[in-house]
């Protein structure tokens, strides 16, 4: 609609303005008596117009507003289709989808009887602008102040601007219908970040080891600022160190994440890496070294290659394998008939929960970052394949700062305790805090721990 405001009836109302313009002119002069008539008439025309427009904005706007409801409950449905077929909500979706359209359809409804009316309204004005100058044009005649031939050019060119003005009036409801969509594109385009206001410029400080500390964080989300979600939380991580993130749900674990991503700024405290507040280091150069692989990962509908390569476009082949074999997918992708070049299908919903994780994982693998995050990024796999890829990621290293670093930072994060045994330091989060640190070994031997409590209620199950 904007594409068609724009490059089609853009012209139009250059056109109408133009004509106008052109008409009075001429009108005034042919006969500059019938030419102050069509001036003094012109406001009349534009206020009914005026009238029509304001009809006309509150229902471009309030059906857009109603509509809106309708589009985010059906693609809320159409990409959630599994969810929704394994509830059986389709004729629930129906019945919403139904009720949302009763809004649109009532002020439809009024507003069209509403327009309907005004329209009328604004036209009688427009004939009756015409009736007053024809009455003005028979007055000139009679009074001989004008010659018949001049009488109907004078006319006739005004009656050119009532059209002209008709045209550029009805027009306006589709440019305010398409200012409606404008308006919140634009609003969402217009904001602002409030995470790099200032972005520092890219420096050698920014290449990091991976020395993560939370000196005193507190956090809440701008959403809920008054659910504290981390308090005063400390934690000291070396680089190289392979510290996993347990506790229970809603702790505080991904948060601690999203602080180091820094998609949040604390509320209270600081986020050091190798002893520096994030917030001096330049956003995307960070970004850049810090890997992250979640538990739902984001595939597009593009090749496994391109799947694998996303952010490291540059990548050889030979590197994508080895960062596949390493993510134990190698094998899989292999045996399908397109291999690398297969489409995973939008969202990878042509591939199973685990394959997806695998290759998010290789995708971070190719990514070579220095500080590895695993938000329940191997959840999906089976215990075997789950020990290979934590195997192969805890072994790695890369290059940073001109040395070998020995390993990767990592912080893993898994409800699972099997996944993070071998793991140098096990911290037990709890409301928003620090309450246990240790080796697996050490904080089983605390037998009235959190974390010993937990493993062995996990333990129990698996046995049961
Ligand atoms: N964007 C957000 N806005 C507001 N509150 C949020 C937001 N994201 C998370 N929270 C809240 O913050 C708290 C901590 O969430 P977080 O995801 O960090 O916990 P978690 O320990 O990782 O949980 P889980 O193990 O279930 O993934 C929760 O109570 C959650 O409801």
């Amino acid at each position: 609609m904007i594409k068609t405001i724009i490059s089609d009836r853009m012209a139009v109302i250059v056109q109408c303005i133009s004509s106008i313009l052109v008409a009075t002119v001429l009108s005034t002069a042919v006969n500059w008596r019938m030419g102050l008539v069509s001036w003094a008439l012109m406001p009349c025309h534009f206020v009914a117009g005026l009238v029509q427009v304001r009809s006309a904005k509150g229902f471009a706007t309030d059906t857009f507003k109603s509509h809106r409801n309708l589009i985010s409950l059906t693609s809320e449905a159409v990409s959630n289709i599994r969810t929704v077929a394994s509830f059986v909500q389709e004729e629930e979706i129906l019945r919403k989808a139904d009720l949302a359209l009763q809004e649109p359809m009532r002020i439809s409804r009024i507003e069209s009887i509403k327009y309907g009316v005004v329209q009328g309204i604004s036209l009688c004005l427009w004939h009756m602008t015409h009736a007053i100058a024809l009455s003005y044009t028979i007055v000139l005649l009679e009074k001989r102040q004008a010659t018949f031939k001049d009488c109907v050019r004078s006319y006739q060119a005004f009656a050119m601007t009532i059209s002209s003005i008709t045209e550029l009036w009805s027009l306006i409801p589709m440019v305010l219908s398409a200012i409606a969509i404008l308006d919140p594109a634009l609003d969402i385009l217009d904001r602002e970040t409030q995470i790099v206001p200032d972005e520092p410029k890219v420096t050698s400080e920014d290449r990091i080891v991976g020395n993560v500390e939370f000196e005193d964080v507190s956090f809440s989300y701008p959403s809920r600022p008054e659910v504290t979600i981390l308090d005063s939380l400390s934690l000291s991580i070396e680089s190289g160190q392979r510290v996993a993130l347990v506790g229970p749900s809603g702790s505080g674990k991904s948060t601690v994440l999203a602080l180091l991503l820094r998609f949040y700024d604390p509320c209270k405290g600081r986020v050091l890496v190798d002893g520096k507040d994030l917030r001096s280091y330049n956003l995307k150069c960070l970004r850049k070294q810090i890997g992250l692989v979640q538990q739902e990962p984001i595939l597009f509908n593009l090749s496994i290659r391109e799947n694998i390569s996303y952010g490291n476009e540059g990548a050889s082949e030979t590197e994508i394998v080895e960062a596949a074999m390493e993510a134990n997918i190698h094998e899989f992708i292999s045996s399908l008939s397109k291999g690398y070049d297969t489409v995973v299908g939008d969202k990878g919903s042509q591939l199973s929960g685990g394959q997806k994780q695998r290759i998010a994982v290789a995708r971070t693998i190719l990514k070579k970052p220095v500080i590895l995050l695993l938000d329940e990024a191997t959840s999906a796999l089976d215990g075997e394949s789950e020990r290979v890829v934590m195997d192969t990621l805890g072994a790695k290293g890369w290059k940073s700062k001109g040395e070998l670093s020995s390993k990767m930072t990592s912080i893993t994060i898994a409800h699972r305790l099997s996944t993070v045994t071998n793991t140098d330091v096990i911290v037990v989060m709890d409301k928003g805090e620090v309450v246990e640190k240790g080796s697996h070994a050490t904080l089983l031997a605390a037998s009235n721990g959190i974390y010993s409590r937990l493993y062995s209620m996990q333990i129990k199950g698996a046995k049961d």
